[in-house]
């Protein structure tokens, strides 16, 4: 099955603290989102991935903001099972395609898409999605380009998903709403259920 197909929403999550990893991916897979892009942009990254790969099977989890051939290593090392790349690079692609499990590259442009199109990859990270142009822009790109499906990320909230969700060139769309950093912080995982089952509903 296409990563974009799992569910809905992807919910992209930022962990500062090793110890929210579990319970809130467990509140995740609870609320009906058993993908989980966890992001290498802090420390403890990695080991939060490592920890929901050992601990919480029913979830699918990958790594985001994946920028080097050194965070795909490491990331599936430690047990992502997708990689998500805010956007593509050469060299980022070909240790993208070495490197055994499923990816999302991140691409805006035409041409962007074109390029990962013409080696084959159809399913891309639209990011930044709403600063870039949004639903308006992603229409557009399904005229010339209708093989290729996104997964719109960035500025997307609960309100504004049904309009990508809507399009045919979506499969899901990702983001950061679903765990907000004060309900990390306080360990309110029945909000985070909460909205996740909310996101899980959207399609
Ligand atoms: O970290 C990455 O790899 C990214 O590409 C950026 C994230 O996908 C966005 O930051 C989503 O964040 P929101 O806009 O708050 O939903």
């Amino acid at each position: 099955m296409s990563l974009l197909d799992l569910a809905p929403v992807i919910p992209v999550v930022v962990i500062d603290d090793v110890e929210t990893a579990v319970p809130l991916a467990r509140a995740l897979v609870a609320g009906g989102l058993p993908a989980i892009e966890v992001t290498l942009r802090t420390p403890a990254a990695r080991e939060a991935i490592a920890r929901i790969a050992a601990e919480v099977p029913e979830a699918t989890v990958g790594a985001g903001t994946v920028r080097t051939a050194d965070d795909i290593s490491a990331s599936v090392a430690a047990g992502a099972r997708f990689l998500v790349s805010p956007g593509t690079t050469p060299s980022l692609v070909e240790a993208l395609e070495a490197s055994g499990v499923p990816f999302l590259p991140g691409a805006v442009t035409v041409s962007e898409a074109m390029a990962l199109a013409e080696r084959g990859i159809k399913e891309l990270k639209f990011f930044p999605a709403e600063a870039a142009g949004g639903v308006t822009y992603l229409k557009s790109l399904g005229g010339p380009l209708p093989d290729v499906r996104f997964c719109p990320t960035g500025g997307i909230r609960v309100e504004t998903a049904p309009d990508y969700l809507a399009l045919p060139n979506v499969g899901c769309v990702g983001g950061t709403w679903l765990t907000p950093a004060d309900a990390l912080a306080s360990g309110d995982w029945a909000r985070v259920e909460k909205l996740a089952a909310e996101a899980a509903a959207l399609r």
